[in-house]
């Protein structure tokens, strides 16, 4: 059995996924790297200098260059959950009952990224199993798209990104989605991803332009239509 010496950074990213850091420790000793820390006592410190010479891990120990596909990925989905962080603050102010499914998207988004970093060409079995995306999430989203869609009245217009601050942020997370969705592509065409992340990730970008139009109409705000300039 080996031994891989762990980064206290990944340790977190991991952590926050106790499906994978429990896989990882029945398989393989993790030893944290304790070589920055002067003592035990002492909260590992956030950085690691390793990823100063342009190089990072994935959840399989490979080092890439930080432009790979799989960096920027995971960086578009961190950058998603960001957004949709800060727009269920705008909706939470406004007493919107759907933040709890934003709290869910977000908890879904950290799989995501557990199945980005983790390429199919060199992970075991047993870390594909464990980091297999369900696509109970994409029928959840489903489900939430027909409700909301039911109370809205019919589009016949381009809606331009407005209709509040809730709508807007939803708006804006809409289109970070949407690269996020650009960038998995690549990951899932050469078989490093789990196809269903980009199905999450494709009805992600309906369900924020649905929930954005819903918000606006709960806040009684209006929503700008495209008119061709004079
Ligand atoms: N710029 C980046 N964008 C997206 N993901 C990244 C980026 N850099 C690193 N990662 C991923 O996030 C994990 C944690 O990031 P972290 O910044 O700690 O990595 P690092 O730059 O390699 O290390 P350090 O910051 O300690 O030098 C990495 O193990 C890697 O999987």
């Amino acid at each position: 059995m080996t031994s891989v010496i762990i980064k206290p950074a990944l340790l977190r990213c991991l952590l926050r996924t106790p499906r994978i850091i429990n896989e990882y420790r029945k398989h393989t000793p993790l030893i944290l790297d304790r070589s920055y820390a002067t003592g035990e006592e002492r909260s590992p410190k956030i950085y690691t200098k390793t990823g100063d010479k342009g190089f990072s891990s994935t959840f399989t120990g490979e080092r890439r260059p930080k432009e790979d596909h799989i960096f920027e990925a995971l960086g578009n989905t961190d950058e998603l959950s960001s957004i949709i962080g800060l727009a269920r603050e705008f909706c939470l102010d406004k007493g919107h009952m759907f933040t709890g499914q934003l709290d869910k998207i977000q908890c879904v988004l950290q799989d995501v990224g557990s199945n980005i970093a983790t390429p199919r060409s060199s992970a075991r079995e047993s870390h594909r199993q464990r980091t297999k995306f369900t696509p109970q999430a994409i029928t959840d989203l489903e489900t939430w798209i027909d409700n909301f869609t039911e109370e809205l009245p019919p589009l016949n217009n381009f809606i331009l990104p407005s209709g509040g601050k809730s709508s807007a942020a939803l708006h804006l997370a809409r289109t970070v989605c949407r690269r996020a969705e650009r960038s998995v592509a690549p990951i899932v065409r050469s078989g490093e991803a789990d196809p269903d992340v980009a199905k999450f990730l494709n009805r992600l970008s309906d369900y924020l332009f649905t929930v954005a139009r819903y918000a606006a109409m709960k806040e009684a705000k209006e929503e700008k239509i495209y008119r061709r300039p004079e």
